[in-house]
């Protein structure tokens, strides 16, 4: 930056400075008079890293970058306030984005405007609470979108619904919360039969389809307190919270049907179908989640080794193939 002059040597008027406006101009104007008018050329950094200060644009543009956020000031507005009350260094990076005049004001010397200006201290205050409101606005924002990356992340971008990572996080909490309380949990592994056959019959996109169909029976049959899981390829799982076994293998044969009776290309003729197999199991006194899954599993392949298209309840002697409804 070049030195041009001191401000009581240059022809801004103070009343252009928001942070004097309504000050005593006198006062202002003696206190003023010494503190360095510069000059910065485009692109150059105008930061002090090392003391507090103001920064007063008196012509030009100045780029501010603090935690993230870049804002311009114009001329009349200024920048530090809040280093100066702190009385510690601005971390933020100044930058011209032109050639423009800067007023530089010491801390002892704002703080003596502070101190005989009651103008300055409430032009001081209301900044402060402008800048804590843009402050507050930007962090909701930044809150909304985390929150929204963190459903995205929670959530499979093929059939909606919950992923791997969202299990590994729900399940022990689940698990743990049903042995805290007594209550039963639920779970229903399913697989959707010989899936690589039908993915070579009608192909790979058409096979995506079969699996949205398939979450959207998932979806559609169940209770807002049970969730449904993308487990990984075109293996699913149910959660049911507060349910015993006996309903889960209830529910489970619902699905079966419903798996059966979806409408997978609505297109294609003839109509292909989907059938799946399931496995249930309920959560056991000292089980652990991983425990549960793998009781679950096992009730699955078993269905599978049975013939597909049917239910196997862990405990059960056998798996139950579920008959086409009557209708
Ligand atoms: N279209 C599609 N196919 C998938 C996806 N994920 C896994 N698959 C396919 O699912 C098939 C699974 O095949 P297998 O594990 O042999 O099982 P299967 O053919 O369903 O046979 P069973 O489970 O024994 O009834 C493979 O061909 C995978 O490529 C997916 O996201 N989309």
């Amino acid at each position: 930056m070049k030195l041009l002059s001191n401000f009581a040597a240059s022809s801004y008027p103070i009343a252009d400075l928001h942070l004097l406006r309504d000050a005593d101009t006198r006062a202002a104007a003696a206190l003023l008079a010494e503190c360095p008018v510069m000059q910065a050329e485009a692109g150059e950094n105008v930061s002090d890293p090392t003391r507090p200060r103001l920064t007063v644009v008196l012509r030009g543009t100045l780029s501010v970058q603090a935690e993230g956020v870049t804002t311009r000031l114009l001329p009349g507005e200024s920048v530090g306030e809040q280093s100066v009350l702190d009385d510690d260094a601005d971390p933020a990076i100044l930058t011209a984005l032109e050639r423009s005049e800067l007023l530089l004001i010491d801390a002892d010397v704002a703080w003596r405007l502070i101190e005989e200006s009651d103008g300055v201290a409430r032009n001081l205050l209301r900044l402060l609470s402008f800048r804590i409101r843009a402050a507050n606005v930007q962090l909701r924002k930044r809150q909304k979108l985390g929150e929204f990356y963190r459903q995205l992340s929670m959530n499979d971008g093929l059939t909606g619904l919950h992923n791997r990572a969202w299990l590994n996080d729900m399940l022990p909490r689940l698990v743990g919360t049903a042995h805290k309380t007594g209550k039963p949990l639920s779970v229903i592994m399913l697989d959707i039969d010989h899936f690589k056959r039908f993915n070579d019959r009608h192909g790979h996109p058409q096979g995506d389809q079969a699996l949205r169909a398939a979450a959207q029976v998932l979806a559609s049959a169940l209770r807002p307190s049970d969730c449904a899981v993308r487990y990984g390829g075109e293996e699913l799982m149910v959660i049911l919270p507060e349910t015993s076994g006996t309903v889960a293998a209830a529910v489970a044969g619902r699905l079966c049907e419903r798996m059966r009776q979806a409408s997978v290309l609505p297109d294609a003729h003839p109509l292909p179908h989907i059938t799946a197999s399931f496995g249930v199991a309920s959560l056991a006194p000292a089980q652990d989640e991983q425990q549960l899954v793998a009781t679950a599993d096992a009730a699955l392949y078993r269905a599978k080794a049975a013939g597909r298209d049917r239910v196997d309840v862990d405990g059960s002697a056998s798996s139950t193939p579920v008959l086409p409804s009557a209708a």
